[in-house]
């Protein structure tokens, strides 16, 4: 007989409020030192409800840390020149020290050639193929990992969960999720499997693994029987599901089947209030982390 379990709840939203915190003391240590603040330009292109609220909930965390926000709003017909003008010019201005062009872009619009554009120096989302290949390489490290996983692994690290030698799964093989998540496990020495679209037995592999990080834009796909008994499961998927009862008409649900999981699982994160705070955290994490770096290289010339 097994008993069920209930899992201790991982809380992205008061782990990425501690990771503000200790960032805000970092921007004013810089502020003091070089009298500079870190800046991140955020760039939106389009009119999309999600996206507009994502660039306002970003804005608004910078503030709250002392990070300086440059925006620039664009017209969904605007062109692929005007654009790549724009992160150009971002580039080459000393006070960003970030650049984030929202996803996703208009159909007219090349994203990779536009994400290719960003200065390696500024690629705070970590989208640029030569952080991502540095992520792939052993030896190496990228100047930026990409927000959402690193913002997986900062969960489980900080809710002690051991990687080295454990099995994890990852369900999607996304370039800004899954994939770098996968990376970033096998970097800690997890033996790593990649779920997609064509996986056959995707239920069995989970259910063998100590670690899922379910990113597949499924919602509630990971049930109960996906999961072993004592696995950590990190739930990045954001799904909006018919509700007439809920305030906006709709509520928000993961890849994962909570109420499942969570019977089966130590340690879950629940959405909303799990991954997608720490996203917002590692963003700023990665703009302050890059400001470093330059202030330090400006002060040493
Ligand atoms: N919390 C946060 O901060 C963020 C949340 N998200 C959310 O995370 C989820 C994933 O996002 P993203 O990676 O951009 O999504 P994509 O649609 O780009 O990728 C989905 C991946 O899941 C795989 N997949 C789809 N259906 C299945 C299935 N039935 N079984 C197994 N694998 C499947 C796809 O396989 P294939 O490659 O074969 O097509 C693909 O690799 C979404 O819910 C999104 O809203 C995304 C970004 C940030
Ligand atoms: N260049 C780029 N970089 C990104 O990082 C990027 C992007 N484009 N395009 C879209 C996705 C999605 N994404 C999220 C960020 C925060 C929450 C988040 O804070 N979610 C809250 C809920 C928010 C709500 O209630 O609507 C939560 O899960 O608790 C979710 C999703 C970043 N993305």
């Amino acid at each position: 007989m097994t008993i069920a379990m209930s899992a201790k709840l991982i809380d992205g939203k008061a782990i990425a409020e501690e990771i503000r915190r200790e960032l805000k003391a970092e921007v004013a240590e810089l502020q003091q030192k070089y009298g500079k603040a870190p800046g991140l330009a955020v760039v939106l292109v389009g009119e999309r409800k999600d996206s507009q609220t994502y660039v306002r909930n970003k804005k608004k965390a910078c503030e709250e840390v002392g990070i300086v926000s440059f925006g620039t709003d664009l017209p969904e017909d605007v062109s692929e020149e005007e654009l790549l003008k724009v992160v150009a010019d971002y580039n080459a201005d000393p006070a960003v020290h970030g650049i984030l062009v929202q996803l996703p872009l208009p159909k007219h619009i090349d994203e990779q050639r536009v994400l290719d554009a960003i200065s390696i120096e500024k690629d705070v989302d970590g989208f640029h193929p030569l952080n991502i290949g540095a992520l792939a390489m052993r030896g190496r490290d990228p100047l930026f990992v990409p927000c959402t996983p690193k913002g997986c692994l900062e969960l489980l690290k900080r809710s002690g969960v051991v990687m080295a030698g454990k099995r994890a799964a990852v369900v999607g093989r996304s370039n800004i999720v899954g994939m770098p998540a996968a990376l970033l496990l096998q970097r800690e020495d997890a033996t790593v499997t990649v779920i997609h679209s064509r996986t056959p037995d995707a239920q069995k592999i989970c259910a063998e693994a100590d670690i899922i990080i379910a990113a597949c834009g499924r919602a509630e796909m990971v049930a109960g029987d996906w999961v072993k008994e004592g696995a950590a499961v990190i739930d990045v998927g954001i799904n909006a599901v018919d509700d007439p009862s809920a305030k906006r008409g709709y509520r928000l649900v993961g890849d994962v089947n909570f109420a499942e999981a969570s019977e089966k699982a130590s340690q879950i994160t629940p959405v909303p209030g799990g991954v997608g705070p720490m996203t917002i955290a590692m963003l700023l994490r990665n703009c302050v982390d890059g400001a470093t770096r330059t202030f330090a290289a400006e002060a040493a010339q």
